[in-house]
């Protein structure tokens, strides 16, 4: 039997070197004007991974060389009727150099100055999971911007 409602596969990846995030400012479409890592659709004939490892590739120029799944969160937005489905990844080692492209500038973030204001509300709460090496599994239920409920939970793996 069919499950509740259709879910919509997206990818973010998250580069993070030592003490350093690399992020990028939105300049359009969905999350315009939020920092955030590199993502968003999978195609068809492409694993989760590619499409996380392509979208980095298109969005800030560099090829991530071990991008690794850390966690997977489901966003809900009132009054639409797919929930997204985000799969976390990490990577800490790329080949080139970051470069900005028409979706996202590429700036680096000291892990102590991350600027949370002008990120998703959700970003908050998992990121020092992803910081100190561990894995997460949430959901969050936003109207617009602001969150109306949630939940989060350590996971053993991804
Ligand atoms: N950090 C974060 N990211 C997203 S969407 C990431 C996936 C995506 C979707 C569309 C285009 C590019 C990337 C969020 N949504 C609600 N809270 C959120 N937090």
């Amino acid at each position: 039997a069919a499950s509740g409602r259709p879910l919509k596969l997206l990818t973010l990846l998250l580069v993070v070197q030592g003490d350093r995030v690399l992020l990028g400012m939105k300049k359009r479409g969905f999350g315009m004007g939020k920092y955030n890592g590199y993502g968003g659709k999978v195609e068809a004939g492409e694993t989760v991974l590619e499409g996380a490892l392509r979208e980095l590739h298109e969005e800030a120029g560099i090829k991530a060389t071990d991008a690794t799944p850390r966690g997977r969160m489901l966003f809900e937005f009132r009054g639409e009727e797919t929930v997204m489905d985000v799969r976390v990844f990490s990577a800490s080692a790329f080949e080139g150099e970051p470069t900005e492209s028409e979706e996202m500038t590429t700036e680096w973030f000291g892990v102590d100055k991350l600027p949370f204001d002008r990120m998703w509300a959700d970003d908050r709460h998992w990121f020092p999971i992803l910081l100190d090496g561990g894995f997460f599994r949430g959901y969050f239920e936003f109207e617009k911007d602001k969150i109306v409920d949630g939940v989060l939970e350590r996971t053993a793996d991804a």
